[in-house]
């Protein structure tokens, strides 16, 4: 090559570098331009990396946020990358309230990467007609006048339960899932006969739980809906044959023209309560189990209480419920003592919204962390200390009641809030109902070094053991045999 020719070609590389320069500095420019734009009104939150991501620290998170609130305040930014939308939590009652409540209509949807039930399932619906139609189905269900009618079937599942932990206690944990899972089983497919927690369809229906993600993976997905769809075609076999008792899946077929579901909607909507409740029931009863063995002076109240007005010579029943103030305080502050749902739910922005002088942008997810804002010290006292006596208040005629301006966020918020709160608020009340529980010596319940809490939840690792000693002397005979859940 000439020298003429060499000094060309380095005259154009030369260029070319020069201009993809350029363009790397203008795009660079105009990506922190827009980032600094897209962020100057986003509430603060811990500093990205340099992906613009912050790695969210895994396990316990509720602890983690608990901890950022001192730093950044009660509406925390946690940033996803410069293309996706951030997490929004919130800590304190103010704000959560405001957005997740006030404007409920902007924030009811679901992030849309929960395609877990491919979107049938209440849980995880989109917002929108068929969130409307399906809600509307479930408020049918689960509705306090109808969750009355299901007294009988939870207080026979309840006397089941009560008579396999006198049989062998150490399976407290087990116990507690079979009783509500047969609950919602036989609410739902009016499931007669008395699940053991060794039945090969719970133990599988309580995998899938803990697996939601088997229901985006093909296999998992199609045996699932396939075990829903059979369970709603036996209902409707024996609806055929003028034999099946009242249940949620006979209801819907019988207004199959009014709700417009598909059978493949309706398994999912059945299935979706299974996967709301049952996990969720059983842990706050467990918690329960957990703030009696630990707190026996409270424990003391709940059986003077319950002496007076259940007496010993039969086992409480949910009609004794709203006579007994303190177990209702108590099981307040078990709620509050220990969320079951610590981080809480996500809800998904459907636009931008300005809160505090920030913008909570359109697609973000929000939580209301029910684990802070259940320590949150404009609403609550002393937040370590188990005190239900903070949920009561003395009326006119000196005795104790409910105080009606205290709130907790147990159920969740606006539009998405549990609507198995009914059947859900009696489940924890019925063991408390019926047992003394301590701890026993020999596997104490320890605080946790990492957190400095008692360890909480059904899958807490921690091998404790709880002695349940009933409360009347002749228990077992007074529950008497086992029981179908549903008459004949
Ligand atoms: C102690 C037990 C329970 C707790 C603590 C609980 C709590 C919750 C929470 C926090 C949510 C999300 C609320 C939100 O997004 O803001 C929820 C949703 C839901 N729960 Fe419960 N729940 C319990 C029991 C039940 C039961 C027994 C059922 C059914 C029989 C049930 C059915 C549902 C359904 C269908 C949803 C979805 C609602 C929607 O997205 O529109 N839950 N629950």
């Amino acid at each position: 090559m000439s020298a003429l020719g060499l000094f060309a070609a380095v005259a154009s590389s030369y260029k070319v570098f020069i201009g993809l320069a350029t363009v790397l500095f203008l795009a660079v420019s105009f990506l922190r331009i827009y980032l600094s734009y897209k962020y100057a009104r986003l509430p603060p939150g811990p500093p990205p990396d340099w992906k613009g991501k912050y790695v969210e620290p895994r396990g316990r998170s509720w602890l983690a946020l608990e901890q950022m609130q001192h730093e950044y305040g009660p509406i925390i930014a946690i940033r996803n990358g410069p293309f996706q939308p951030p997490n929004i939590y919130i800590t304190r009652a103010e704000p959560v309230l405001e957005l997740l409540e006030k404007r409920g209509a902007t924030t009811g949807d679901r992030p849309s990467n929960y395609v877990a039930s491919q979107g049938m399932g209440l849980l995880f619906a989109r917002y929108g007609d068929k969130f409307r139609r399906l809600r509307k189905a479930v408020h049918q269900l689960l509705m306090p006048k109808m969750a009355e009618s299901y007294g009988p079937l939870s207080e026979r599942a309840a006397r089941n339960m009560l008579r396999d932990i006198l049989d062998d206690s150490t399976n407290f944990k087990d116990i507690f899932h079979t009783y509500a899972s047969s609950v919602i089983n036989s609410m739902t497919f009016a499931k007669r006969n008395k699940t053991h927690y060794s039945d090969p369809s719970l133990v599988q229906a309580l995998a899938w739980n803990r697996e939601l993600v088997v229901a985006v993976t093909p296999g998992g997905y199609k045996r699932q809906l396939q075990d829903y769809l059979d369970k709603i075609r036996g209902v409707q076999q024996e609806m055929l044959e003028g034999q099946a008792p009242p249940s949620f899946v006979k209801y819907m077929t019988e207004k199959q023209d009014e709700y417009g579901l598909t059978q493949e909607e309706l398994a999912w909507l059945s299935g979706s309560l299974y996967h709301a409740g049952s996990d969720t029931a059983a842990v706050t009863i467990n918690h329960g189990l957990l703030a009696a063995a630990k707190r026996p002076a409270a424990q003391i109240k709940v059986k003077a209480e319950l002496d007076m007005v259940v007496g010993n010579d039969r086992t409480p029943s949910f009609d004794d419920l709203p006579n007994l103030p303190y177990l209702n305080a108590f099981i307040r502050e078990v709620y509050r003592w220990r969320s079951p749902n610590p981080r809480g739910f996500p809800h998904r922005m459907m636009q931008d919204e300005e809160l505090n002088d920030y913008i909570i942008p359109k697609d973000s997810l929000v939580y209301g962390v029910h684990w802070c804002l259940h320590r949150d010290p404009s609403l609550f006292d002393d937040v370590d200390t188990f005190k239900p006596e903070r949920w009561l208040e003395t009326d006119e005629k000196g005795e104790l009641r409910l105080r009606q301006d205290m709130q907790h966020f147990t159920w969740g918020f606006g539009r998405r809030n549990c609507p198995g709160l009914h059947i859900a608020e009696r489940s924890i009340f019925i063991n408390l109902a019926a047992f003394d529980l301590s701890e026993d010596p020999s596997a104490p319940i320890n605080t946790d070094p990492a957190t400095g809490y008692i360890p909480a939840g059904i899958c807490s690792p921690y091998p404790y053991k709880v002695v349940f000693r009933p409360r009347q002397p002749d228990l077992e005979n007074i529950l008497g045999g086992e029981e179908l859940l549903i008459d004949e």
